[in-house]
């Protein structure tokens, strides 16, 4: 569905991205691991087309969307400060992406609206400006809208960094709850080993502007520099004590 091939990107003559390839199908999940300021984020933004590569392409769906404007390319990029609309309430929030497309009668609008509101757990809340929300609960409704706008790939920026460590889980159990239930294709980078490895199907390490793909957990266990092997070493040494 995705097809990346040779991306790369310098800002001033550094190299960011260096030749970054990959492949990602339909309803499956790329996590990306990688250390702060080792590009993620430019990587996702070339693919959201929020930035130009300076070389490579980037192939969806068989169309080279290279060059392609960024409202074109149906594909959402979400960031980990959910970019709420401050005077609509949720549920203006919801129906915004719906309300935009001519063809849906208001009764309908508010129906999906409500029905997102209901999957989401926050029914209770659609009435309220979202400045009187949580965190997580802001970024339920990032979700929401972000799926009612029915995107054909879902580019998630570390959307739970901003979250503290209960919420942060619980927001990864309900992602990966609704992933499956929408059937969403979606790119998840995160500088976090275990979040990386409960949100992917598929992983990649971003290091020094590279990209490395492993198709297995055991796999990642198997190469040092990912850290899996450290970490659960860490864990049985703990256990032991
Ligand atoms: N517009 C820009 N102009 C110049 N340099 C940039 C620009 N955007 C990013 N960079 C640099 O590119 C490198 C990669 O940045 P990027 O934001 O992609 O990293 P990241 O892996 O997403 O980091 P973090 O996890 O901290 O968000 C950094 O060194 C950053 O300073």
């Amino acid at each position: 569905m995705l097809q990346v091939t040779n991306i790369s990107k310098k800002y001033s003559e550094v190299e960011v991205l260096k030749n970054i390839s990959f492949d990602l199908q339909l309803n499956k999940t790329l996590s990306v691991l990688g250390k702060s300021g080792g590009g993620k984020t430019t990587l996702l933004k070339i693919i959201a087309g929020l930035s130009r590569q300076d070389s490579g392409e980037i192939v969806f769906d068989n169309i080279n969307i290279s060059n392609q404007e960024p409202e074109l390319r149906k594909v959402v990029y979400l960031y980990q400060e959910p970019l709420l609309f401050p005077h609509l309430t949720v549920r203006g929030n919801l129906e915004f992406p719906l309300r935009l497309n001519k063809t849906i009668s208001k009764e309908e609008v508010r129906r999906k609206a409500e029905e997102m509101a209901e999957e989401l757990g926050i029914a209770d809340q659609l009435d309220k400006h979202t400045g009187q929300l949580s965190g997580g609960q802001k970024q339920r409704v990032n979700f929401g809208r972000a799926l009612l706008a029915s995107p054909r790939l879902l580019l998630l920026d570390e959307p739970f960094g901003n979250l503290d460590a209960q919420t942060r889980s619980e927001m990864q159990t309900f992602y990966k709850k609704i992933a499956v239930e929408h059937q969403i294709t979606s790119i998840f980078v995160t500088h976090d080993l275990k979040e990386a490895l409960l949100m992917g199907d598929r992983y990649g390490l971003l290091k020094k502007g590279a990209l490395k793909e492993y198709s297995s957990v055991s796999e990642m266990q198997e190469d040092s520099v990912t850290g899996l092997q450290n970490e659960i070493n860490f864990w049985k040494e703990l256990e032991s004590k």
